[in-house]
């Protein structure tokens, strides 16, 4: 039986402007990602790792190439559906997390349920204790520790029931100690929720516990 790939990129290259010049950033990459698979990008700093999550996970289009998600393209919708596909199919974690800060623990969580116009108590709850925030429901992001933000924003990034998560240096801005409750969480998640997870880290511990790591170097897999 052949797999369906969550995730296909396909001859990808990415440009940016710059004044009158343009930098190549990424050069013909393509790769998939098999439902439930964990794949860490690893590569030197400024090689191309952001760049790649922000267009695996359509943050933004690549000059040329395509990237299908769930059998969608991402390059072929418009920046309307593409919003509307982000807070459905695809969970996405930074390293500085992001949240909302006039909102708790708990309507962070809810938030992409509520863009959808969707309700699912049960599942927020499930998901505020499995990231022990129960206790901090109603705190807001100011209130909390770095580990309890990231937490929450992995809440928030699994809401929806996505079939994928990108984390970008999820575990990049705790200490040690927070750093591997997120991993292992998220980790426990990944399987709980059979979600594939595609991690950019500089951590060779975290590639360790991958399924598949992939490199990047000056732009381009190797
Ligand atoms: N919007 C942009 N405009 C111009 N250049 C950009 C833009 N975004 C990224 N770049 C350039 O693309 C290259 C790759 O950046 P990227 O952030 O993807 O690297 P990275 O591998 O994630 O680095 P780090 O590990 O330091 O976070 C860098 O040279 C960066 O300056």
């Amino acid at each position: 039986m052949m797999t369906e790939h969550v995730l296909t990129a396909t001859n990808i290259d990415k440009s940016f402007a710059l004044d009158d010049s343009s930098i190549d950033v990424l050069r013909d990459i393509s790769l998939h990602v098999n439902p439930g698979e964990f794949v860490a990008i690893m590569g030197k700093s400024g090689s191309g790792k952001s760049t790649l999550l922000s267009l695996l996970a359509g943050l933004d289009q690549p000059t040329t190439g395509s990237v299908v998600l769930n059998g969608e393209d991402l390059t072929a919708m418009t920046e309307e559906d593409l919003a509307l596909k982000r807070q459905s199919d695809i969970g996405f974690v930074f390293q500085s997390f992001h949240l909302i800060p006039t909102l708790t623990v708990q309507e962070n969580v809810e938030f992409p349920l509520s863009i959808a116009r969707e309700r699912h108590p049960e599942r927020v709850d499930r998901l505020i204790n499995a990231v022990e925030l129960g206790h901090r429901r109603n705190s807001f992001p100011h209130q909390l520790s770095g580990g309890e933000k990231q937490r929450t924003a992995i809440a928030r990034a699994l809401v929806a029931q996505p079939k994928i998560l990108f984390a970008d240096e999820p575990t990049g801005n705790l200490d040690e100690k927070n750093a591997s409750q997120v991993m292992d969480l998220l980790l426990d998640l990944q399987k709980v929720f059979n979600t594939a997870l595609v991690i950019v880290t500089h951590d060779p511990g975290l590639a360790k516990m991958a399924d598949r790591t992939i490199t990047i170097v000056d732009g381009r897999l190797v």
